[in-house]
């Protein structure tokens, strides 16, 4: 992990060692789908950040990364401005608790404040699928529960890996198109800006 990561603390050295370790055992490398999600301050910025924060996390590399998606707010408080959203797919010898770890500190990192439930945020960084993991823990639910309804996550799921699948709930594409597209729930893909994966 570089110096210059926004999300170093002294926990970061208990994470290093714990992605040793993993990476000695029998862990190997999974593959793992990550949502992120921005509607306060500079949201291009901010979920690039996010991506660079991820891209620097030691025991994960980055295999595709989404285009952006501009997305009226579902749910929580009325009159919130839209959100940018987009998903990372990404191998990694993180276990899953250590990843939701790693997201937290990412959303800290850039700001994230939580108060009323989906209310605006500078950064989310929510955990959709894990391979081979299920989850009833509050704290980590696996797949996300919510996943399989929201446009807003299923159109950049999509776009970042064509024949996904959702555990539980079969492929990507055919759930966006039973919730009639990414238009029905107002998710516009914007082709005029774009995240970059660091050299
Ligand atoms: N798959 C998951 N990814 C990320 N957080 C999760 C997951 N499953 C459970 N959680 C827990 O959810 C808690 C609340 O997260 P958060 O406030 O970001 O919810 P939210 O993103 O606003 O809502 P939603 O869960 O509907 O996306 C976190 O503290 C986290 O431990
Ligand atoms: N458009 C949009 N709406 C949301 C989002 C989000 O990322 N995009 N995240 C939420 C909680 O995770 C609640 N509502």
């Amino acid at each position: 992990m570089s110096t210059s990561d926004p999300t170093a603390s002294p926990s970061t050295f208990d994470l290093e060692r714990r992605v040793d370790s993993a990476d000695t055992t029998l862990h190997g490398q999974r593959c793992a789908v990550i949502a992120l999600g921005s509607n306060l301050g500079n949201r291009l910025d901010t979920l690039q950040g996010a991506v660079d924060a991820l891209a620097d996390t030691p025991g994960l590399r980055i295999k595709a990364v989404s285009a952006v998606y501009e997305t009226e707010a579902v749910g929580g408080p009325d009159e919130q401005p839209n959100y940018y959203n987009a998903v990372v797919v990404l191998r990694t010898s993180l276990p899953p608790h250590d990843l939701l770890e790693r997201g937290n500190a990412i959303e800290d990192a850039f700001g994230r404040v939580r108060t009323v439930r989906w209310g605006p945020r500078t950064l989310d960084v929510d955990i959709l699928a894990y391979e081979g993991v299920t989850s009833d823990d509050p704290q980590l639910l696996l797949p996300h529960p919510r996943s399989h309804e929201r446009a807003f996550v299923l159109a950049p799921w999509l776009d970042a890996q064509p024949e996904a699948e959702l555990p539980g709930h079969g492929r990507v594409g055919a759930l966006l198109d039973e919730l009639g597209g990414a238009d029905a729930q107002g998710v516009r893909r914007r082709d005029d800006i774009r995240l970059t994966l660091p050299e």
